[in-house]
This record gives C-alpha cells, sequence and structure tokens, in this order.
C-alpha cells in the first residue's frame, strides 16, 4: 500500500549550529523499505530525539545523515547546503556510537584527541582542546587510562568528550546510554542535555525510550514502520497524541484505548476513544465500573478497573487510598478525552475482556453516559 508522504514542523532554534532539512527522503534494502519517502525539518541549536519501536527505521535515518547509508531517494540539505552526495568527514557532523568505538590501545588523551590528530591539527592546539573538553567533562584526571580501566559512564563520557573535541555543531547520538545502568542513565540524560544547551549543539539523538525521550528532547520525531507518526514537543504529542500509535506509545501506563461505544460515547462505528490513566476519576456519579486489581507504586496507585467490555487503568495517588466497595463510578474531564477514528489497517485496540459482564456494572446515580468532571 502507498502512504502518504510524512512531514514534520519544528519550531524556535538557537541562532548559531544549523538545521538540516530531510527533503522527499526514503531508504530501501532490497525489496524492504526502512524509510518511506519523508520530509522533516531538524532546528538548529535543538535536542531532537528520533523515537520509535525497534526496526521502525531510526538508526537507518541517522545513519543517512551521518552519511554512512545512501538514500534511495530525496535529500538532505545541513545550513542550507546539500550534503546527500558528500562523505561523512565532509558533513561537519560528529557521532557517538552506541558501544561508544573507542580504541582500546589508546588512552582517554589518545580517544578524545584522535580526529584531531587524523586532520593534523597542531600539538599545541589539541593540547589546549583536550584541556578545555576534559576540564568540561570532569575527564582530567582518567586521562592517561585505557577504555578497559574506565566504567560505563566513563567510557560513555570519553565517546562524547571525542565528538565535543571535533567543534562540529551538530552531534548525532545513537542509543548512547543503553549499555549503562538506570541511576546512570538517569545521570548521563541531564549530562548530555546540559551539554547540549551550554554548546548550542543540533543534537539528534536516537533511542526507543519514551523516558528519555520526553526529558531530554526539545522536540519528538516519533516513527513507526519507516514514517513519521507524529512530531512536536514532549508536551504536544502527550497531551494531543495525532494517532492512537502515539497515544499508546507514550506515558507509562500507555493510555486507555477503547471502541467509544464501550465508554457509552457516541461517535461513528470504530471510533476509539483514549484516556490518560490520571485523567479518570472515581467520583459519585459517571461511568459504572468493577474494580479489577490494583498496584502500589508508592506515590500512586494504578486501579484496573473493568467498564462494561473495556478494561481501564487509572492512576491516583496512594493517599487517597482504594475506593470502599468494588463497584465505582468514573468520570473525566471533556477535554482529557482524546477520540481517534478508525484506522486502516489492522486493529491495534485491546481485546475486550472477555470475564467482566457489563450486565453486572455497579447502579451509578442514573447516569447513563459518564458526565464529565468539571
Ligand atoms: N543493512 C541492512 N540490510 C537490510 N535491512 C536492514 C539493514 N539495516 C536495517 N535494515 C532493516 O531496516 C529496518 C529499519 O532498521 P533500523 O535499524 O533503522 O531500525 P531501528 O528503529 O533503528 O531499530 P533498533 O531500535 O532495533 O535499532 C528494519 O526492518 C531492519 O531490519
Amino acid at each position: 500500500m502507498k502512504r502518504a508522504k510524512s512531514t514534520c514542523v519544528a519550531a524556535q532554534s538557537l541562532p548559531d549550529a544549523p538545521g538540516l532539512i530531510l527533503h522527499d527522503l526514503s531508504k530501501d534494502y532490497g525489496t524492504q523499505r526502512a524509510i518511506e519517502t519523508l520530509g522533516c525539518e531538524i532546528r538548529g541549536g535543538e535536542f531532537t530525539v528520533l523515537l520509535g519501536p525497534s526496526g521502525c527505521g531510526k538508526s537507518t535515518l541517522l545513519r543517512m545523515i551521518a552519511g554512512f547509508e545512501t538514500p534511495t531517494g530525496g535529500r538532505i540539505t545541513l545550513g542550507g547546503r546539500d550534503i546527500t552526495a558528500l562523505p561523512s568527514s565532509q558533513r561537519d557532523i560528529a557521532m557517538v556510537f552506541q558501544n561508544y568505538a573507542l580504541f582500546p590501545h589508546l588512552d582517554v588523551a589518545g580517544n578524545i584527541t584522535f580526529g584531531l590528530n587524523v586532520r593534523r591539527v597542531p600539538r599545541a592546539e589539541q593540547r589546549q582542546r583536550l584541556d578545555e573538553v576534559a576540564r568540561m567533562m570532569g575527564l582530567d584526571a582518567l586521562l592517561r587510562r585505557k577504555p578497559a580501566q574506565l566504567s560505563g559512564g566513563q567510557q560513555q563520557r570519553v565517546a562524547l568528550a571525542r565528538a565535543v573535541i571535533s567543534g562540529r555543531p551538530v552531534l548525532l547520538m545513537d542509543e548512547p546510554l543503553s549499555n549503562l545502568d538506570a541511576k546512570l542513565r538517569a545521570e548521563m540524560r541531564a549530562e548530555i542535555r546540559a551539554l547540549q544547551r551550554r554548546l548550542g549543539l543540533t543534537l539528534i539523538y536516537v533511542t526507543h525510550d519514551q523516558v528519555e525521550a520526553m526529558t531530554m528532547a526539545d522536540r519528538i520525531i516519533l516513527l513507526n514502520a519507516g514514517r513519521i507518526e507524529q512530531s512536536g514537543t514532549p508536551e504536544q504529542i502527550y497531551s494531543r497524541p495525532a494517532t492512537p500509535f502515539a497515544a499508546r506509545f507514550i506515558g507509562s501506563p500507555p493510555m486507555n484505548l477503547v471502541p467509544a461505544e464501550a465508554l457509552g460515547i457516541a461517535a461513528p462505528p470504530g471510533t476509539s476513544a483514549g484516556l490518560r490513566p490520571e485523567d479518570i476519576e472515581i467520583a459519585e456519579t459517571g461511568l459504572p465500573a468493577r474494580l479489577v486489581s490494583h498496584e502500589y507504586l508508592g506515590a500512586d496507585l494504578l486501579i484496573t478497573v473493568a467498564a462494561g467490555s473495556a478494561r481501564l487503568i487509572l492512576r491516583r495517588p496512594a493517599r487517597l487510598g482504594l475506593p470502599p466497595g468494588p463497584e465505582l463510578c468514573l468520570r473525566w474531564a471533556p477535554d482529557a478525552l482524546h477520540r481517534f477514528a478508525p484506522q486502516p489497517g489492522p486493529a491495534s485496540l485491546p481485546t475486550p475482556d472477555p470475564a467482566s459482564d457489563p450486565a453486572s456494572g455497579p447502579a451509578c446515580a442514573a447516569e447513563p453516559a459518564p458526565q464529565p468532571a468539571s
């Protein structure tokens, strides 16, 4: 099936670092299309995250920008210059790889200055730039160590320092934190974000982790099966998802997505209704539902309820506790309800829970359909 060309529009940028435009870019591997024809603007000085599930084409897109893959169709411009046919070394773009790609026989200083050596930058200038970058990245004390004598986080910092010392204004990062433990990942997220802001870099960051995307990005480009599903700020994508895929991909637990009629909402057949877990309230009146189970998360409770044929997850502060009995009523604000027109292709809605019996719902005070909370 031929899909419509997907596009994204970017927001304000810092003045100096150049931006990129992908014009009708596509990539085939043999008969397999990895990237559908897509158009996209990545503004200079912004932190852009390419987000999506495994196999959606994030790395392929990044590698075409880096110059490691040749596009099947389309063009890439950087700061207005067409770079599609330029070798990667002439693109003014630095890249940090997932496995760090450090040279084991070189010490930290040698790894960081490797590219400067190749480009025959004078020794004195190398020394000065190394001092600066090592201080900035907290690596001063480690310059004589070999990579094997460093922790994962330190190795990551060396890989980052090597990219930063190149002085290139555009930095690409492919899942750079996936080898680190959770605590270190959180620290490095903040560090990379601060570095990008301080240097005003145009940074394009690939991840499948929505938390990384939400916490780091100025703008997220959400990819699905080689096309752009939605692009926007983290807030825009979270609060106004354009498609059921976007609605379910961002948020943990994800948005409840059920047939509209299951919530008593009048809509054309096939319409899905979406509600974020934190947007559903337990109230005196509203949609009848029955408690199924709950999970204690510390600050919050996740409560699973059956409402007719639909299962919904609610998030509420743990201090409010569980409702007094198993029968309850649900309400939500009008603008918390998301409606999605029927989607082409296989249905992606959750299957109704056969154990739930619509007839056995609670008697919520005389309201057949939920009335929004004010
Ligand atoms: N060199 C290649 N030859 C053939 N197919 C490839 C090649 N590289 C990628 N693909 C295919 O292109 C599609 C996109 O792959 P890509 O690596 O860009 O996805 P991704 O979103 O980065 O996934 P992950 O998060 O798992 O790394 C996949 O279906 C993949 O199998």
